[in-house]
Order: C-alpha cells, then sequence, then structure tokens
C-alpha cells in the first residue's frame, strides 16, 4: 500500500505533469497475482485492485491501521470488473462475474478474493472507508443498481450512471460507490462539472473501447484547473474542493467512490460553464 498526501488548492498551483501525476495518479491498479493499494489521506479512504491468479488473495493490513485486522474500523465496497471470481467473506463464498459489487460491512474479520480463471483473472476494484457501525454485507448484482441516463450526444456526454452504494438503497457509514458507462462516441464525463466540498472523491477509468486510446481527466479549482492523462486501469484522487471530469479519445467506464460529510449523490456545487479556467 503506498501513501499520497492531502492537499491545498494552492500545492497544485506549480506542479509540473510529473509532480501531478506523482500525487494524484495511481497508474497501476490490477497486477496479476497481486494487490495494490492506496492509501489517501483525503477522508482516508483507501482504494486500489486485488487480481489473484492461482491462488487466492486477502487484504491483511493491521499494523499500518494499528487495528488486529483490515476492516475492524472500516466498510468496503468492491466492483469486479474482470473475468469470473468469487468473494469468500468469513467462510461464505459467492461467485462474482464481471460487474458484480458487494459491500462489506465493518468488523468482518476475512475477506478472500479468487479467480475462476487464472488466465482471465478476476479484478477486484476495492474502496474501504472509515466506519463506526456494523451495517449488513450485501451482494449488488449490476441488473439491481441504480441506472440514471444524462447528456446527450450533442454534448458527447450521453452516459448511464448506474449507482451500487446509494444510500436510498441501502446503509453505509460513509461510502458511495457507483459505476458510469458512456455511449458509444460519446466522450465527456460530469460536464457541467461540480465540486461536493463536503464529500472527496476517486475515479478509476477503464474498460476503453479503444485500448490505445486515452482519458483526460481534469481535477483543480474551477478556476484553475490542470489535467491528468490516463490509460485505462488508472485511478485518479480527487481533493474535495476540486472539479473530476474527463474526456476520453473513445468511449469508456468508470468507477466513482466518494466518503465524507454526506452520503446525498445531488448534493454537488454545479460549476458554470464561463467560471472554468
Ligand atoms: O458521469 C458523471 O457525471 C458521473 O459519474 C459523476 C460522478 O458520479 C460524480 O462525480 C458524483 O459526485
Ligand atoms: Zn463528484
Amino acid at each position: 500500500m503506498v501513501t499520497r498526501f492531502a492537499h491545498a488548492p494552492e500545492d497544485i498551483q506549480h506542479y509540473d505533469t510529473s509532480k501531478l501525476r506523482e500525487e494524484f495518479l495511481m497508474d497501476k491498479i490490477f497486477n496479476p497475482g497481486d494487490i495494490l493499494l492506496t492509501y489517501t489521506y483525503n477522508d482516508r479512504m483507501i482504494f486500489g485492485g486485488v487480481t489473484p491468479t492461482t491462488e487466492p488473495l486477502e487484504i491483511k493490513l493491521s499494523k499500518e491501521l494499528g487495528v488486529n485486522f483490515f476492516l475492524q474500523r472500516r466498510e468496503l465496497g468492491v466492483i469486479n470488473i474482470g473475468g469470473k471470481g468469487s468473494i469468500t467473506i468469513n467462510g461464505q463464498t459467492e461467485e462474482m462475474v464481471k460487474q458484480d459489487g458487494y459491500y462489506i460491512g465493518m468488523g468482518t474479520e476475512h475477506v478472500v478474493f479468487a479467480s475462476a480463471d487464472a488466465s482471465d483473472p478476476a479484478k477486484f476494484y476495492v474502496v474501504s472507508t472509515p466506519a463506526h457501525k456494523t451495517y449488513p454485507n450485501k451482494k449488488l448484482p449490476f441488473a439491481n443498481a441504480l441506472a440514471k441516463p444524462m447528456g446527450d450526444q450533442a454534448h458527447m456526454n450521453k452516459r448511464t450512471i448506474y449507482k451500487y452504494i446509494d444510500a436510498s438503497q441501502m446503509d453505509t457509514c460513509q461510502l458511495q460507490m457507483g459505476y458510469t458507462v458512456l455511449a458509444p462516441g460519446s466522450s465527456w464525463n460530469t460536464m457541467p462539472a461540480h465540486t461536493h466540498a463536503r464529500r472527496m472523491e476517486t475515479y478509476m477509468y477503464f474498460d476503453f473501447t479503444d485500448p490505445n486510446a486515452r482519458v483526460f481527466h481534469i481535477l483543480g479549482k474551477p478556476n484553475e484547473t490542470r489535467h491528468i492523462v490516463l490509460n485505462p486501469e488508472q485511478a485518479v484522487v480527487n481533493p474535495s474542493w476540486s472539479i473530476h471530469c474527463g474526456v476520453g479519445t473513445s468511449s469508456y467506464s468508470f468507477i466513482w467512490a466518494m466518503c465524507g460529510e454526506n452520503q446525498t449523490y445531488d448534493d454537488m456545487d454545479q460549476i458554470p460553464m464561463n467560471e472554468l479556467r
């Protein structure tokens, strides 16, 4: 697990490209046979990829968090974006096909991730946030996600937001998580842009319709923006004060996850176009 510190808006004013990437980009999320995690000091979210191949994998963090086991004081959201796999929670196994999600509550001692076929491994994108209460574990199949169509082709931002972990559907301490799929030919996400000073957010981009495509992710204060160019299966941390939107050279999907003061998805401050710089 690597640590990324939190920033003030002024910090990034003089960052060059490599410094900006070093501070905000997670350039590898899925490494076969491995667990790659980032601990951001923005609301202490931990996020990353678990990619089991021949052997099952378990996130074992105790000393790093000053606890006896990873989820002792945390909750966890999972979405599989790879091949068939399974999650075994305290000894009980659930199949996890591509797009299946899971919410695992505070206090769960063992969560073991496995792939059905090492040559087409499951890719579990995981996000964990601090918790204070145990809410029930819940499988989150794609078909049950709340689908919210957004945008239109004229604005090149036709997309569907699938909310997996949403306060209207289930209880969590902080975590909100979902999956946005851009329609073929659309390239903009989250434009018009917004901030939500009450919550931070991570974005992990994947499923580019052209594997050679790139996404230009935009962050920063609305009047002082920066961009980071992303390959498929890379992620960005967005501080609460930052916009977070992007444009791709093809269509793509991304998983967003948030935590902070509230769980009100629509609690956003929309940025008028003429304020963007
Ligand atoms: O495409 C979008 O718009 C999004 O997916 C927006 C994210 O869900 C978000 O930023 C929520 O705060
Ligand atoms: Zn947002």
